[in-house]
């Protein structure tokens, strides 16, 4: 497995492989979801590469960028374990040269809501990076995991509007024994908190079943049933909604049958740990 540092030796290495190439973009920290994007990269590429990058322009002022876990030489580990071709780890001054200007990429009509309403650059941030990786890279196929669900339309959007040549794959959630999605974050919860968090989850369920079985039709009811549960288990609630799976459109009326379902998406904090999740509700739902 081939680690690169710089975008030139990442193109380099990329242009030496024959056949097609899945592109894996992470943070680093890297967990079983991960991994499973790598092997699904792997059935539908001849190679796999993964970038490993805490991306500084997708974190506002207070976020975590500073804490958030670093752990490269585990990950180098697991990426080799899990079959990569290569690790493009760049430093921030080869993503963001020191003195060129910004430019911006952004998808504003799916974007100013959910995690956009929290955190009013982070999709800027993304977008910007992921065309970087994009660029660098030229991966055939790109794979994203739906936990970070608004992400993976934004991306798709993106691409789908600047006609880039990659095919973006969107991966099911990875979660633990307890239905508790991993994430790299769920390392800053404590043993107590970690225990509530399964509530994320339970929520999630509970609008599912209220939808899929009671029938209701009420967004608001379904909502409130998922702030409560939410609550319950201790959350301070950012958002637990109801949403258009495609458009991420506020919805009047509920029906599971709608032909891409209803997406419920959840982000909230246990003290200072945010975590999002979300599930796609309804017979024919697909991301
Ligand atoms: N539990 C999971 N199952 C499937 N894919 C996942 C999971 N967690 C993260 N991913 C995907 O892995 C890719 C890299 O995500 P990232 O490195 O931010 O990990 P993360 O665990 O989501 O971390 P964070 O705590 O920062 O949200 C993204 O496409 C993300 O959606
Ligand atoms: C897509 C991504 C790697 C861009 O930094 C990040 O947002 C993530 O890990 O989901
Ligand atoms: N997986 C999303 C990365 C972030 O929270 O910034």
């Amino acid at each position: 497995m081939q680690l690169t540092h710089s975008t030139a030796d990442a193109r380099k290495h990329r242009n030496a492989l024959t056949g097609t190439v899945a592109l894996v973009p992470t943070m680093g920290a890297l967990h079983a979801g991960h991994l499973k994007l790598i092997e699904h990269g792997r059935s539908l590429a001849d190679h796999v590469l993964v970038s490993i990058f805490v991306n500084p322009t997708q974190f506002g002022p207070g976020e975590d960028f500073d804490r958030y876990p670093r752990t490269l030489e585990v990950d180098l580990e697991r990426c080799q374990a899990a079959g990569a071709a290569g690790v493009f780890a760049p430093s921030v001054d080869q993503m963001y040269p020191p003195a060129a200007p910004d430019v911006q990429v952004d998808v504003p009509e799916l974007t100013s809501d959910l995690e956009g309403a929290f955190r009013p650059s982070h999709f800027a941030g993304v977008c910007r990076v992921v065309m970087k990786f994009f660029n660098v890279i030229q991966p055939d196929i790109a794979v994203f995991g739906q936990k970070d669900y608004q992400q993976l339309k934004v991306i798709q959007a993106m691409v789908a509007d600047l006609l880039m040549p990659v095919r973006v794959v969107g991966m099911p959630t990875m979660r633990e024994d307890d239905g508790l999605a991993m994430s790299s974050r769920n390392r800053y919860l404590s043993a107590d908190d970690r225990r509530h968090a399964v509530g994320a989850y339970k929520a999630l369920l509970q609008a599912k079943r209220m939808i899929e079985d009671d029938g209701e039709t009420d967004p608001a009811a379904v909502e409130r049933a998922m702030q409560q549960t939410l609550e319950a288990h201790h959350f301070d609630v950012d958002y637990a909604v109801l949403r258009h799976p495609q458009t991420l459109a506020r919805l009047d009326c509920v029906e599971p049958s709608l032909t891409h379902g209803v997406a419920a998406l959840i982000a909230a904090r246990l003290d200072e740990v945010r975590l999002i999740d979300n599930m796609i509700i309804g017979a024919s739902a697909t991301a």
